[in-house]
């Protein structure tokens, strides 16, 4: 008798922070993002980048020519905060309804982030706004002083902004992005309600000594860059704690593989081909499958005032092998895992 597979159904997912690029590249990336989840929170790192309403509903149209055919995914736009971001363009914003957030990019701390803010106080009129209208503020939050080590680059800008930030503006809502440190767990648990945090799958399967133990692996190189494994283990803790302020978003990134595989190489990870697989496998190493929908599915929502999904998802425990590349526009990417097995694989809707 063939014995039953272990099976694992959720409400279906969304993810909370996601780069689909544009133009060829959507084609790829919309619908491996449809395939894990309901809708994402679309970052606007591009160049240019999404600075308005108008720009927002024009990146959306082009997103939604990309969704394959029974796929009821919905993405919600973001708009790139920057020095000259208006009181007035957030309330347009709001008021045209496709935008959900405002992204924070210190000028210079990752992919595009050239337009970004040069100084916190610049951007002080915007945050009262979005506080005041609704619309929540997502940070990357890492210094850019070439005098801090990259490795400290989360802390200190915790310590030197983002305290300030979430105390001056009590009701607005700040998510800090992509953390992988304890001390943002430490933050993010202690600071008001209406903070909260993303983690990615890789900075919960991975440290540093992963991509620079033996040899260094450019595909593991993100921004924040791994931390040691003190920190991923706090992540992981974060994770599976069932604590709502934590919740699930890629920063799946994907980059060209020349743009990877080369001297001075981008940084960002491309995940989406099997996220929900490799967050799987991080709650499985915790033995904590169980608190998988509430980071997945539930706390995300909650936070963004959106409903729950309706529809679920199923994984099931079956090796399958990811690709060695996926093409990418007239390009190829190297996804996370390239061309190695993963236990959990998401089942296919009929
Ligand atoms: N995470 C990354 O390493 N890269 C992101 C930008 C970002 O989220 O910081 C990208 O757009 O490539
Ligand atoms: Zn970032
Ligand atoms: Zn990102």
């Amino acid at each position: 008798m063939p014995i039953a597979k272990e099976k694992l159904t959720l409400t279906r997912p969304d993810d909370w922070h996601i780069h689909l690029r544009d133009d060829a590249a959507l084609a790829e990336t919309v619908c491996s993002a449809a395939r894990n989840f309901a809708r994402a929170i679309i970052m606007p790192n591009l160049r240019p980048p999404v600075l308005n309403a108008d720009d927002a509903a024009a990146y959306k149209a082009r997103i939604l020519e990309h969704i394959p055919a029974g796929s009821q995914f919905e993405p919600l736009m973001t708009l790139y905060l920057t020095d000259n971001t208006t009181p007035e363009m957030i309330r347009e914003a709001k008021a045209r309804g496709d935008v959900k957030a405002l992204k924070l990019y210190p000028a210079g701390a990752t992919t595009h982030s050239d337009s970004g803010v040069t100084d916190i106080r610049h951007i002080e009129k915007s945050l009262e706004t979005m506080a005041e209208v609704g619309l929540p503020l997502l940070v990357h939050a890492e210094v850019t002083d070439s005098d801090i080590d990259i490795f400290d680059r989360e802390k200190v800008f915790i310590d030197r902004y983002l305290k300030d930030i979430t105390l001056s503006h009590p009701n607005l809502k700040v998510v800090m992005e992509h953390i992988t440190t304890a001390d943002a767990v430490e933050f993010v648990k202690s600071s008001h309600d209406k903070v909260a945090a993303t983690i990615t799958a890789h900075h919960l399967l991975y440290n540093r000594n992963d991509m620079l133990v033996g040899g260094i692996r450019p595909h593991y190189y993100c921004l924040p860059i791994l931390k040691r494994n003190i920190h991923q283990q706090a992540l992981l803790e974060a994770a599976t704690s069932g604590n709502p302020k934590f919740f699930l978003g890629t920063d799946s990134a994907p980059h060209g593989v020349d743009a990877k595989e080369t001297s001075c190489g981008c940084a960002g990870c491309y995940t989406a081909p099997a996220a929900l697989e490799l967050y799987a496998e991080a709650f499985e190493s915790m033995n904590a499958l169980d608190k998988l929908e509430g980071f997945a599915s539930h706390f995300g929502p909650d936070f963004y005032d959106l409903p729950r999904n309706q529809t679920s998802v199923t994984l099931i425990k079956e090796e399958w092998q990811l690709p060695e590349s996926i093409p990418l526009g007239d390009n190829q990417v190297v996804p996370l895992r390239a061309g190695e097995t993963l236990n959990w694989r998401l089942q296919l809707q009929d």
